[in-house]
């Protein structure tokens, strides 16, 4: 997508941090209304530090491990909704966890980690680690962004897109927000929005960079194979087959 194309989404952090303020609680209890919602990249790498999670105030980082703690015990029931939902919005999800879950269905021994129930493990314990280190920037965007490159594997054999984690993040987003935990004080609800579009732009980046990187390596892969090398092979096999034919002549 042209980035003149891009419209703003509710997960442009610019969006979330400067505006959140003001809109918070317009449309609907999670504030979001996700028909007329745009699904569009964001722009944080070119906003630098606007709205890292070193902009959360002292009072939104309280909200949200307080309103986490809360929430925590229902956290499996949340997010297999949410991940329920995220098929249904995306059939290349679902395509990709009954995979899953038919290789872990021969696969005893081990725990398959890309199946649906394990992901439901893997995002708490994500929320988990990125609430814990919330005073730590460096530390939360390396998580975020070593999750969404984990995922850069897929890009080629599942045709997985950045715009799957944009889907997840709508739907954490609608949830979370939605959740009485957090709605019992808007300070919640706003550092909820604020988080969710830092992790789903963090997601994105680092999914976007490692998918980049395979496509280049790709790409040179194809090239290294390049008909004037294959040729040079070819030429060295023939060469090979003379060289045989010669000396099991003169045995
Ligand atoms: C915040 C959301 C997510 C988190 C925290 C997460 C976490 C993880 C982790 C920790 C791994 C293991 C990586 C490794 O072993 O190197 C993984 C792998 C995997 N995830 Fe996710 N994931 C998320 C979203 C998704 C989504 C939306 C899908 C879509 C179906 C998905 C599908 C997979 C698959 C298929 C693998 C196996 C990849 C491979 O073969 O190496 N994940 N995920």
């Amino acid at each position: 997508m042209a980035s003149s194309d891009r419209r703003r989404s509710k997960y442009d952090r610019s969006y979330s941090v400067q505006e959140e303020g003001l809109k918070v609680g317009l449309a609907g209890p999670a504030g979001l209304s996700r028909k007329s919602r745009p699904c569009s990249r964001s722009k944080s790498t070119r906003r630098g530090q606007l709205g890292t999670v070193s902009s959360l105030t002292y009072s939104q980082k309280q909200a949200l491990t307080l309103s986490w703690r809360l929430m925590r015990t229902q956290a499996a029931s949340c997010f297999r909704k949410v991940l329920l939902e995220l098929e249904i919005a995306s059939p290349k999800v679902k395509q990709i966890f009954y995979k899953a879950a038919l290789v872990d269905a021969f696969n005893k021994d081990e725990d398959n980690s890309a199946t649906m129930e394990a992901h439901i493990r893997l995002v708490i314990k994500f929320f988990d680690d990125i609430l814990s280190t919330l005073d730590d920037d460096d530390e939360c965007l390396k998580k975020m962004r070593a999750i969404g490159s984990s995922h850069a594997v897929l890009a080629r054999s599942c045709n997985f897109s950045g715009d799957i984690f944009e889907r997840l993040g709508e739907i954490t987003m609608e949830r979370i927000c939605s959740h009485e935990n957090v709605q019992k004080t808007r300070e919640a609800a706003r550092a909820w929005r604020i988080l969710i579009a830092i992790i789903i732009d963090e997601l994105r980046s680092g999914f976007d960079g490692e998918a980049r990187q395979h496509r280049k390596c790709s790409s040179s892969d194809q090239i290294d194979n390049s008909p004037c090398e294959e040729e040079d092979d070819l030429h060295l096999k023939v060469r090979q087959l003379r060289v045989d034919f010669d000396s099991s002549f003169q045995t």
